[in-house]
């Protein structure tokens, strides 16, 4: 097995005269589940489309080493509304395997539906299916319960983690929320001008620090 399964060295992206990402260095190991934070605007996504090859101008001395199997979710469920929830999660790849992926995030029997017809936790739940069918050694999640309920999202919280301990593929999650990042990840990075700028095992990781690092002050 592969000694990472991400590998980011130099990493630099600007837009016009702004750097977002100023050479970043970010590895993350096979199976291992890295929580993303930083403030609203400090590259967060811009990191991630970077690893998920969506973005073809990253520049610098960079060096990007990322395996073949990637899936990538979003905070909205991207789904195609024209297709029902079995070829949306087959979509791209050979068919045969919709069905248990669908059982396995909990939609037995909702194989035919529309998107349309899915509340927005389903339609997320039908995202990670799209996901796990392409067995991925690394899932890259941008946000993906950011639109959720509180309720709905311990739910999904729930199933991550599920699926997770299953199939182990490494997990680089961005995410607004401290609280989640804490609970579901083995590891938080904080994105801080420009680099990664705290780097820490979620057992070691603590709510007020976590939260002052993101330049927001908790009363005592
Ligand atoms: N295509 C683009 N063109 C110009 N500027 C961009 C583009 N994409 C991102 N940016 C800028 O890069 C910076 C980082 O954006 P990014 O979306 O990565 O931040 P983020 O940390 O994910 O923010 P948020 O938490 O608010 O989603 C922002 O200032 C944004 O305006």
């Amino acid at each position: 097995m592969a000694a990472h399964a991400v590998r980011v060295t130099g990493l630099t992206r600007a837009f016009q005269e702004r750097t977002v990402l100023d050479d970043l260095d970010l590895t993350i190991a096979p199976g291992e589940f890295v929580a993303l934070l930083g403030r609203s605007g400090s590259g967060k996504s811009t990191l991630l489309k970077a690893i998920a090859g969506l973005d073809h101008d990253v520049t610098g001395s960079g060096e990007l080493e990322v395996p073949q199997e990637v899936a990538v979710a979003f905070q909205d469920s991207r789904l195609l509304p024209w297709l029902r929830v079995l070829d949306n999660v087959e979509l791209g790849v050979r068919p045969g395997r919709g069905r248990a992926a669908l059982e396995e995030v909990g939609l037995k029997g909702r194989e035919r539906a529309w998107p349309a017809e899915l509340s927005g936790g389903e339609q997320q739940r039908v995202a990670l299916a799209r996901c796990l069918v392409r067995e991925p050694r690394l899932l890259l999640a941008d946000e993906p319960f950011g639109a959720l309920d509180a309720l709905t999202r311990i739910k999904m919280h729930d199933l991550l983690r599920e699926l997770c301990a299953k199939h182990r593929p490494a997990v680089l999650l961005v995410t607004h929320d401290v609280d989640e990042a804490i609970e579901l990840a083995d590891r938080v990075v904080v994105l801080q001008e420009s680099r990664i700028g705290l780097d820490l095992p979620a057992r070691d990781a603590d709510r007020t620090h976590l939260l002052s690092a993101l330049g927001i002050g908790v009363a005592a």
